[in-house]
């Protein structure tokens, strides 16, 4: 397999928003499930303010990167620092604590329970004289939500309920946000609402890594885009130019 990086050497920071520090830094990461390698040592950088697109085939390893990076998935070898931590072996719910929020994939929200109390459980980690507060900036950025809140989660469609999974983790003040295929699933106005709400995040300065089978809606709007195949980095770089480059083109833009 052919491994071109465009970035790593001339490119290194193009985020409007970026400060240029390094916020996670993954090193030669490799993850299991049972005999089945899925990430054969993955190296990839993400900078303060960054939106960073990982895109790639179905099985490529992306879910799988995003599950190890949030510890809900073990790490076999390899490491993953965040801040100035070494956070490899650090339990999920610490790296929570951390600053580190995944909105799975599928979008997993409690159906019996109400709007707002799935938003409130996203909390966890914050003081209870804050979760008003955050509730309201909730409902500032998503109105849909607050004006059904008090209805079961369940009853929300398939673009909502994603909204509601995001609204959920940016309850727990996010460092870093892991979005798993937000659009999956969703209608084309839906879609394009969602990634509107991602350029809003970024564009106050979240930190972002985003999963997408939608690579070109998603190397759009990325800082820096990585291409992964059969667990591996195929290609690196700022998003634009991954859109501009032949191979990714003909694979994964159908162009
Ligand atoms: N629970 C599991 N048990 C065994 N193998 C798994 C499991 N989950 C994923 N895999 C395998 O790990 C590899 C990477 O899968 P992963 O889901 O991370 O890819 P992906 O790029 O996110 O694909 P998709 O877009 O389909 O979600 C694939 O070969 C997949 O079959």
């Amino acid at each position: 397999m052919q491994t071109i990086d465009i970035i790593q050497a001339e490119v290194p920071h193009r985020s409007a928003t970026g400060t240029g520090r390094v916020m996670m830094e993954v090193t030669g990461l490799t993850s299991h499930y049972g005999r089945i390698k899925a990430l054969h040592g993955i190296d990839l950088q993400v900078k303060e303010g960054q939106l960073v697109a990982l895109v790639g085939a179905n099985g490529a390893g992306k879910t799988t990167l995003l599950r190890t990076i949030s510890g809900v998935q073990p790490a076999s070898g390899g490491s993953i620092r965040f801040i100035d931590s070494d956070i490899t072996r650090l339990r999920a719910d610490r790296r929570v604590k951390a600053g580190i929020c995944q909105v799975p994939e599928g979008r997993r929200v409690f159906g019996p329970l109400s709007i707002e109390d799935n938003i409130k459980l996203g909390a966890f980690t914050r003081p209870a004289s804050e979760i008003e507060n955050g509730l309201a900036k909730m409902f500032e950025l998503f109105p849909v939500l607050k004006e059904k809140r008090a209805l079961p989660a369940g009853t929300l469609s398939g673009g909502q309920q994603q909204m509601l999974a995001m609204a959920r983790a940016l309850m727990g003040s996010p460092k870093l946000l892991l979005l798993d295929e937000p659009s999956m699933g969703l209608a084309p106005l839906l879609v394009d609402e969602i990634f509107r709400v991602i350029k809003d995040l970024k564009a106050q300065g979240i930190t972002i890594v985003l999963v997408e089978q939608n690579a070109h809606a998603a190397l759009s709007i990325a800082d820096i885009g990585y291409v992964l195949e059969t667990g591996k980095v195929l290609l690196s770089g700022p998003g634009r130019e991954l859109l501009q480059n032949e191979q990714v083109k003909k694979a994964y833009l159908g162009i």
